[in-house]
C-alpha cells in the first residue's frame, strides 16, 4: 500500500543497459506524474542485471539490483515485467514465466517478437495478460499502437518504412558527401551510430524483424522474420547513389509490407525513391513509417527510432497503458491474426527496377537492350542515354513486373556482347507503377 492507501503497481525491469537504465531513470523522475496518470503509484521493485558491479547510466535504489532475473519474474508481487535484455534467450523464457505468473509484459525485443511472436501472444492470451511492444519498431515513434488501435477500423494496404537509423545515416552520408559505403560506415561507427559488428543493421536483419512485426499488425496475419525477403546495403555503391541523384531520387533501405490480393508481401532492400516522396526527407539516423490505407489515405510517422531515452519513452507509454488496464481489471487488444494470409514469394512480388548499363553508342544497341526486357515480358517506363561513343550509358526504368522477371532480365543483360557493364541495379519505390 502507498501513503494514500492505493495499492501500488509493482514493476520489475529486466536488463539495465541503454534502454533499461533510461526506463529506471524515468520511473524515478516522473514518479508523481506516472502515479497521477495511472491512478496508483508505480513502484520499481527490482532490476535484473548481469553483473551487480557493472557501471551503468543510472543509480538504482539500494537493494533493488539482482542477478537473478528468473527469481524476480517468479515473485508473486510483480504486476508488470519490462524486458529490455534483448535477444532470444533468456528473454523468451523470462517473458513466458512472467505471463504464467500473472504479470503483464512490456518489451522492446524486436528480434524475439519477429522470430517467435506467436508463442508470446498465445501465452499472453492464455494468461489473460497484456503484452505490449511499441519500442520494438522505430523506437520512440508511435507506430504499433496506431496500427493496432487507431487504424483498426480502416484497411491498411501498404507500409513503407525507414526503420533502421544506422543504415539511414550511412546512405544519407553517401548521398550528401559522395562517400562510398565503407567510408560512410566508418563514420557511423566513429559517431557511435553503428556497432563494431554492424551486420544486424547493415545486412538488414534488424529492419527485417521490424518488417515482420509491422506486416503482422497491418494485415492481421502472422509474418515472421523468415518470411521477409532481406537484402542489406553493403553492396550499395557510390555509383548507385549518383545514379539515383541523376534521376532526382535517393537510395533508402526500406521495409516494405504490402497487401497483394489474398497474400502479404514483406521485404527489406535498398531502393530508389523520388526526392519528392515524404520518406526522402528522412535524414541522418531518423526513422519514419509511411502508411497507406483505404480510408485514411497516406499517413507518415516520423522521429527518433533508437537511443536509450527515446526508446524508454515508448516503453513507459506501454507501461502506463498496461498499468491502467491492470487497475481497471481489463486487457488491451491481443494478437489479431484472424486473416491468416499466405506470404507471397519475392520472385512473384511486383517491383520496378532501375538499371544503368555501359554500352557502345551505335545502331541497334537500344533495340537489343529493349528486347532483353521484352523477352521477360517486362515493360519499360523510361530510357535515358548519357554520354556518346564508348562512354555511352543507358539508364532504363521498368514498369512493375514480377521480381523474378526483372532479375532474369538483368542476368541476360550481363551476358550480352553489346553490354560492357551493368553499373547499377536498384529497385524503385514510391512512384507510379
Ligand atoms: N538501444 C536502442 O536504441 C533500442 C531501440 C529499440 C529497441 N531496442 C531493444 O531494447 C532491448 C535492449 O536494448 P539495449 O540497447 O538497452 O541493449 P543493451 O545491451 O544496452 O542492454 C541490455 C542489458 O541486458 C543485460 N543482460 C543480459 N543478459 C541479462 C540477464 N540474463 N539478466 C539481466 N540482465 C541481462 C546486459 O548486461 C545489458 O546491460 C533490445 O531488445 C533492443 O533490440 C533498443
Ligand atoms: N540498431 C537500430 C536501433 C535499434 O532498433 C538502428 O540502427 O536503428
Ligand atoms: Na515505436
Amino acid at each position: 500500500m502507498s501513503d494514500d492507501g492505493k495499492r501500488a503497481l509493482r514493476v520489475a525491469v529486466l536488463g539495465c543497459g541503454s534502454v533499461g537504465s533510461q526506463v529506471v531513470r524515468l520511473l524515478s523522475e516522473q514518479r508523481d506524474d506516472l502515479a497521477a496518470r495511472v491512478g496508483a503509484p508505480v513502484e520499481l521493485v527490482g532490476v535484473a542485471v548481469r553483473r551487480l558491479d557493472a557501471p551503468r547510466d543510472v543509480e538504482v535504489p539500494e537493494g533493488l539490483l539482482t542477478t537473478d532475473a528468473a527469481g524476480l519474474v517468479a515473485r508473486d508481487d510483480v504486476d508488470v515485467v519490462v524486458e529490455v535484455i534483448g535477444g532470444i534467450e533468456p528473454a523468451r523464457g523470462l517473458i513466458l514465466s512472467a505471463l504464467e505468473n500473472g504479470a503483464s509484459v512490456v518489451t522492446a525485443n524486436k528480434a524475439l517478437l519477429a522470430e517467435d511472436g506467436p508463442t508470446l501472444f498465445e501465452a499472453a492470451a492464455k494468461a489473460e495478460r497484456d503484452l505490449y511492444y511499441e519500442a520494438a519498431v522505430a523506437g520512440a515513434i508511435p507506430i504499433l499502437r496506431p496500427l493496432r488501435e487507431s487504424l483498426a477500423g480502416d484497411k491498411v494496404t501498404r507500409v513503407l518504412g525507414i526503420v533502421n537509423g544506422t543504415t539511414n545515416f550511412i546512405l544519407d552520408k553517401m548521398d550528401t558527401s559522395g562517400a562510398g559505403f565503407s567510408e560512410a560506415l566508418q563514420e557511423a561507427q566513429d559517431l557511435g551510430y553503428a556497432e563494431a559488428d554492424p551486420t544486424a543493421d547493415v545486412e538488414g536483419f534488424d529492419a527485417a524483424a521490424k518488417a515482420a512485426i509491422l506486416a503482422s499488425l497491418a494485415f492481421h496475419s502472422r509474418v515472421t522474420a523468415s518470411d521477409v525477403h532481406r537484402e542489406g546495403i553493403s553492396e550499395v555503391t557510390a555509383a548507385d547513389v549518383a545514379s539515383a541523384r541523376d534521376m532526382g531520387s535517393v537510395v533508402k533501405l526500406l521495409a516494405i509490407c504490402e497487401l497483394r490480393g489474398d497474400q502479404v508481401a514483406a521485404r527489406v532492400h535498398p531502393a530508389m525513391i523520388p526526392r519528392s516522396h515524404p520518406l526522402a526527407s528522412v535524414r541522418e539516423a531518423y526513422n519514419a513509417v509511411f502508411v497507406e490505407s483505404e480510408a485514411a489515405g497516406q499517413l507518415m510517422f516520423y522521429g527518433p527510432g533508437a537511443g536509450g531515452a527515446p526508446t524508454a519513452s515508448a516503453v513507459l507509454g506501454d507501461l502506463v497503458t498496461v498499468a491502467r488496464n491492470r487497475i481497471a481489471g481489463t486487457r488491451g487488444a491481443g494478437e489479431s491474426a484472424y486473416a491468416d494470409r499466405a506470404v507471397q514469394p519475392m520472385g512473384e512480388t511486383r517491383t520496378r527496377y532501375h538499371v544503368a548499363i555501359d554500352v557502345d553508342d551505335r545502331a541497334g544497341v537500344l533495340a537489343a537492350v529493349a528486347n532483353a526486357f521484352a523477352d521477360h515480358d517486362v515493360s519499360i517506363q523510361t530510357v535515358r542515354q548519357e554520354g556518346r561513343g564508348a562512354d555511352a550509358q543507358l539508364v532504363v526504368v521498368s514498369h512493375a513486373a514480377p521480381d523474378a522477371a526483372l532479375s532474369a532480365t538483368v542476368a541476360q543483360l550481363r551476358q550480352m556482347d553489346i553490354v560492357r557493364e551493368v553499373t547499377s541495379v536498384m529497385r524503385v519505390e514510391g512512384g507510379d507503377e
